[in-house]
């Protein structure tokens, strides 16, 4: 196929999303992957509980790791005050890029800076990059075999702080065992599971909400 699925995304976003809506954004992305292709966005079922867990937490600074076509990006996003920043982590120069455009779309490219880059190599320059002491809010949406040494490595960085948040995606489906495992049974964290399905499916699936207790 000449095009690819996250360009076939981006066009339907382009063609039935408002310039400047973020919500307008949501609802064309969801309705192409319901009734047209499905794509790994966190989706409506779990965003609606991605969008519960990131009010309560009023994050100042958030990361996500895993940008995709940026469909977590622009739900997180329009929900931050105007003076917060998110940091979007994402390895394929090719979902970067329309994620960018996702983004513009939704009006929401201020707030915003898309990485390009492995986690692994990112996290550990990001203090310095961007000034910052800790993280409030951290939303785990990329390779599952990553989430463990990725949560790891935000501790040893310090870029965790008492009352961090940590949301991870797809703990069910494909999974996580690991990284359940080291949150739920680790004293350093506080965690609860959210029951889901698996975007725009009715497998089952959910999301870990794992809220750092300080060291
Ligand atoms: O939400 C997701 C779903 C899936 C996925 C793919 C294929 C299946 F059959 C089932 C689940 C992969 C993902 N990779 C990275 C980030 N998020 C993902
Ligand atoms: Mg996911």
């Amino acid at each position: 196929t000449r095009t690819t699925r996250p360009q076939r995304l981006l066009q339907a976003v382009s063609i039935n999303a408002v310039r400047g809506d973020p919500d307008s954004v949501i609802k064309a992305i969801d309705h192409f992957c319901k009734h047209t292709e499905w794509a790994m966005n966190v989706g409506d079922e779990k965003g609606a509980i991605l969008d519960l867990v990131v009010m309560e937490t009023c994050p100042s600074t958030v990361l996500e790791l895993g940008t995709y076509c940026g469909y977590s990006t622009v739900r997180i996003t329009r929900l931050l005050p105007p003076a917060t920043k998110l940091i979007t982590v994402e390895m394929n120069p090719e979902y970067a890029h329309v994620a960018r455009q996702v983004i513009q779309h939704a009006g929401l490219q201020d707030k915003v800076c898309v990485l390009e880059g492995e986690s692994a190599d990112l996290i550990p320059k990001m203090a310095n990059m961007f000034g910052i002491q800790a993280f409030d809010f951290v939303f785990l949406d990329h390779w599952k075999d990553h989430y463990l040494p990725d949560i790891r490595l935000l501790e040893d960085c310090g870029l965790l702080a008492q009352g961090s948040v940590v949301l991870a995606d797809n703990v069910v489906c494909p999974g996580a065992p690991d990284y359940l495992n080291y949150v739920r049974y680790n004293l350093k964290y506080s965690s609860r599971f959210y029951q889901a399905h698996l975007e725009y499916t009715r497998v089952l699936d959910g999301l870990e909400r794992s809220e750092y207790q300080g060291d």
